[in-house]
């Protein structure tokens, strides 16, 4: 990888700078190599339109899970309604149908994919489609061809078309030989689930695009990500979310994790927030192409001393699931943010107290959060 890098600034001192004085890419791709997918280096669609005073016309693949409507609303309000396309394999309910442009998208059809592209002039896109570490575990098969087939389609059309891409990883790209408390950007990544090995390869391919064909990738390892107004996918970290849902509706919750099992957690605004940051911060301000962003860690027990702050009568009960105490025991317990606090400015909003104030008001039990404060 630095040979190529080396190379390609090599190559760059080499080439005459551009009359225009407008900006190139920090890599001068096209001489390092034929784009990926047998299309002619030289083709002319690499003219992109988008200038750094345009909006960018976004593209979210698997849309209508936990994050991306969310990321939807986002970057709506930032960019404009009619800028930003979910897109999904699901029907969408009527009110997210007609919130903003959704279109049906699988990202295994890689020429589906690229017209969808084409035709709306995408310049950005945010990937999400992708099986969670529970359900990637019970259909490896088809984690395998949704989280690497489609990343693979999704390489090759952002990289053909000169998009600026979006990749989450996840605290799940580590495993149980990693350092865990707390966990680095770099360090060894061996997970044992195929959604971890799926992202490792997504983080390596990414990089290894942006340094071969100049693919703008950026990429953050989410945490458990926590919200109220979306249902989880089938993650080892759903119990966070269900237990605000449980605690509202009856006071009660059934945890499948054990009582100490410590995992990295973030509230929905953070993540998405911080998603956008990284989408917009200045290349050069960027010495990695992948980050760990981070907020808070704790316990089911601890989640559940701060719920019953607030729902005095809450009670919880563990019925552990073997299959994601042994992902969450691989897991990392807190990680290590500090390059993207030091390269982009990234800082968390919420912490543990905020988060649960937060969530039990968003599920409707504030009378019972007022009635304890
Ligand atoms: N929610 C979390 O706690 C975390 C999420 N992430 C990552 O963020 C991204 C979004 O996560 P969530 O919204 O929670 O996931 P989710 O599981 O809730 O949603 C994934 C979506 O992908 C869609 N999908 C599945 N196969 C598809 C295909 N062939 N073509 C197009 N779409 C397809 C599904 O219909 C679903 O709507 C994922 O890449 C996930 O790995 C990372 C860390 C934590
Ligand atoms: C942390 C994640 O990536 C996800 N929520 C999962 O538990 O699989």
């Amino acid at each position: 990888m630095p040979v190529i890098r080396t190379l390609s600034q090599a190559v760059g001192r080499m080439l005459p700078k551009p009359a225009c004085g407008c900006r190139t890419s920090a890599v001068p791709v096209r001489f390092l190599g034929s784009s990926p997918r047998q299309i002619p280096a030289d083709a002319n669609f690499h003219s992109i339109t988008f200038s750094e005073t345009d909006h960018p016309r976004v593209l979210i693949t698997g849309g209508l899970g936990q994050l991306g409507v969310g990321l939807a609303n986002l970057l709506r309000k930032r960019f404009g309604k009619d800028n930003v396309i979910l897109s999904d394999i699901r029907k969408p309910p009527n009110h997210i149908f007609h919130s903003g442009p959704f279109i049906y998208s699988d990202i295994l059809d890689y020429k589906n994919l690229r017209e969808i592209v084409v035709n709306n002039r995408i310049t950005w896109l945010f990937h999400y489609s992708a099986l969670l570490s529970a359900v990637g575990e019970a259909n490896v098969s088809l984690a395998r061809a949704v989280n690497i087939t489609g990343l693979h389609n999704v390489l090759d059309i952002a990289t053909e078309h000169g998009l600026r891409l979006f990749v989450p990883s996840t605290i799940g790209a580590f495993g149980p030989t990693s350092p865990r408390d707390p966990t680095p950007d770099l360090c060894i990544q061996r997970p044992r689930t195929i959604y971890g090995v799926s992202k490792v390869h997504a983080e390596l391919m990414g990089e290894y695009y942006y340094y071969r064909y100049g693919l703008d990738f950026r990429c953050l390892r989410y945490p458990g990500i926590i919200s109220a107004d979306s249902q989880p996918g089938g993650g080892t970290t759903d119990y966070a979310v269900q237990i605000f849902h449980s605690a509202a509706k009856n006071g009660r919750f059934e945890c499948n994790l054990k009582p100490s099992t410590k995992l990295p957690m973030m509230y929905i605004d953070d993540c998405l927030r911080a998603t956008l940051e990284v989408m917009e911060a200045p290349a050069k301000s960027l010495s990695m192409r992948t980050y760990n962003i981070n907020a808070m860690s704790f316990t089911p027990k601890e989640l559940a001393q701060e719920v019953l702050k607030h729902v005095p009568e809450f009670q919880i009960t563990y019925n552990v699931d073997s299959v994601r105490q042994a992902i969450a025991d691989s897991w990392p317990m807190n990680f290590d943010d500090s390059n993207a606090r030091k390269d982009w400015g990234w800082k968390h909003d919420f912490d543990l107290p905020e988060l649960v104030t937060t969530m039990l008001n968003l599920h409707g039990s504030g009378a019972r959060v007022a009635q304890a404060n």
